[in-house]
């Protein structure tokens, strides 16, 4: 079993994740004992002493969002291959359950959401650790795993950041942070490019995506698809044909507005053809080995909860439509459980109320603590979904659905950024 230690006390909360991951001192093969007390943005997070995670470890690829060991929730990698996301504190965490368990429902029918799927990383339903089993992660497909040498790159989508229900405080936050998201419709939030000439990963963070305005936002928006030799057109091009389906999807539903929500833009930077790739997402259980570190002796226990068990044959249990069970969470959350930390309602009132929340998350069981491993959908099943591949390796996800609520019109918004994003790119393809 390995052990990775966190040195305490380290100042880590500027640094990028993967510095600050630098400072994990390997132990014996395993697990993630980490003794937590970092610093992040001036504050000192304790995490408890000791968490193992079997053989997990923090998601070495990821370019945006919340860092395992620098922020209070994060990405990991499980052995089998598969991104294991955190689930953030309640509305949030358990609203983007709720939004993957709906559309990856055994018994869904909604044409809508079926064809949502394909746009979406595969999802197996919640996990958690023996050791932790209150700290619950979403088990979703790792995007980038068919690639040897993924360029990876996040990008915000939608006119505002926030979602309706949001404090004035919260709104605020959103719209200093980047004033120009009405007007551009997307924000990049971070990128890697695989550089061929030097061997080498550049990466940028999010002030990066933040500094680019409307005259620099094309040269910008380019680097990503520039690996030392030359511009990538393929990948430009492969990546607009998958936008272009998802802004299709997003035209012919009125069902789901999203906020805060990204596209996850995946291309390959090895510049070796036809070398072995992996499948991109078998089965957990199937799959022959992840990118990261695999200790060789580990034995991964774990609870895995199928979602896919809900037919009322099978545990009596059954999901109801999307808009349905979001409408509940989304009742709930306008008497006050959105509010989050930069709302003023009091904490011991916003607190029972997103107790009220979890409670009709947990009260309404959408997976089935059994413990069997996941099954995923069968490859030709998906293949089938996904239909032919029109964008060649190049591959484009939705992810991030911390702030999906049901709606009865077109999500003006996010097709704007969509639409804006396509402009950029055949630009940039143009060149
Ligand atoms: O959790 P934090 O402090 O990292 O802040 C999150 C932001 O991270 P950042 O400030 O960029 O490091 C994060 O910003 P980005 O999306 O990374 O630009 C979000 O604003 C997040 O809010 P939500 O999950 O979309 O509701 C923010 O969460 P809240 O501040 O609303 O909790
Ligand atoms: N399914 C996935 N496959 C590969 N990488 C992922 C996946 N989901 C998230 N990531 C990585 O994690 C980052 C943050 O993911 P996100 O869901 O936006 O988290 P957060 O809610 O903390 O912002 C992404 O920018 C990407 O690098």
């Amino acid at each position: 079993m390995s052990t990775v230690k966190m040195s305490t006390q380290h100042e880590i909360g500027l640094m990028d994740s993967s510095l600050a991951l630098g400072k994990l001192e390997i132990n014996s093969p395993g697990s993630l004992d980490i003794s937590h007390s970092v610093t992040k943005k001036g504050k000192t997070v304790q995490d408890g002493p000791q968490t193992h995670l079997n053989g997990c470890v923090p998601l070495s690829h990821q370019v945006a969002g919340h860092k395992y060991g620098v922020d209070k929730v994060g990405i990991l990698q499980h052995p089998d291959g598969t991104v294991l996301k955190q689930l953030q504190p309640p509305p949030r965490g358990p609203r983007e359950m709720q939004f993957y368990s709906q559309v990856y429902a055994e018994d869904c029918s909604d044409p809508v959401l079926l064809e949502l799927q394909q746009y979406l990383p595969k999802y197996f339903g919640a996990w958690s650790s023996p050791d932790t089993p209150a700290e619950l992660y979403l088990k979703l497909e790792d995007v980038t795993r068919k690639f040897q040498k993924p360029c990876i790159m996040d990008v915000k989508i939608g006119q505002r950041s926030y979602d309706p229900f949001a404090s004035q405080e919260k709104r605020e936050q959103q719209i200093k942070k980047y004033p120009l998201m009405e007007e551009m419709g997307f924000l990049v939030l971070g990128m890697r490019i695989y550089k061929v000439n030097s061997d080498s990963y550049e990466t940028h963070d999010q002030h990066y995506g933040r500094g680019l305005v409307k005259e620099t936002i094309k040269d910008g928006l380019s680097k990503f698809f520039y690996n030392g030799n030359g511009l990538r057109k393929d990948a430009v091009s492969g990546g607009i044909q998958k936008v272009e389906k998802i802004l299709r999807w997003f035209e012919g539903q009125r069902q789901l507005h999203f906020y805060a929500s990204s596209l996850l833009f995946v291309y390959e930077g090895s510049p070796q053809e036809g070398g072995p790739k992996m499948a991109a997402s078998s089965p957990p259980g199937e799959t022959p080995l992840p990118k990261a570190r695999v200790p060789n002796d580990s034995v991964v226990a774990e609870f895995n909860n199928n979602i896919h068990v809900t037919g009322p044959g099978e545990n009596g249990l059954r999901l109801g439509p999307l808009g349905q069970s979001l409408s509940g969470m989304y009742a709930l959350h306008r008497r006050g459980c959105g509010q989050g930390r930069h709302g003023d309602t009091p904490d011991d009132v916003r607190n029972a109320r997103q107790d009220q929340l979890w409670k009709f998350i947990t009260q309404n069981p959408l997976e089935q603590p059994n413990g069997n491993a996941v099954q995923a959908r069968r490859e030709e099943e998906d293949g089938e979904r996904r239909g032919p591949d029109l964008g060649g390796d190049a591959e484009v996800r939705m992810i991030d659905f911390a702030h999906v609520f049901p709606s009865q019109t077109q999500d003006e918004g996010y097709i704007y950024g969509l639409k804006n994003l396509l402009s950029v790119l055949q630009q940039i393809l143009s060149e």
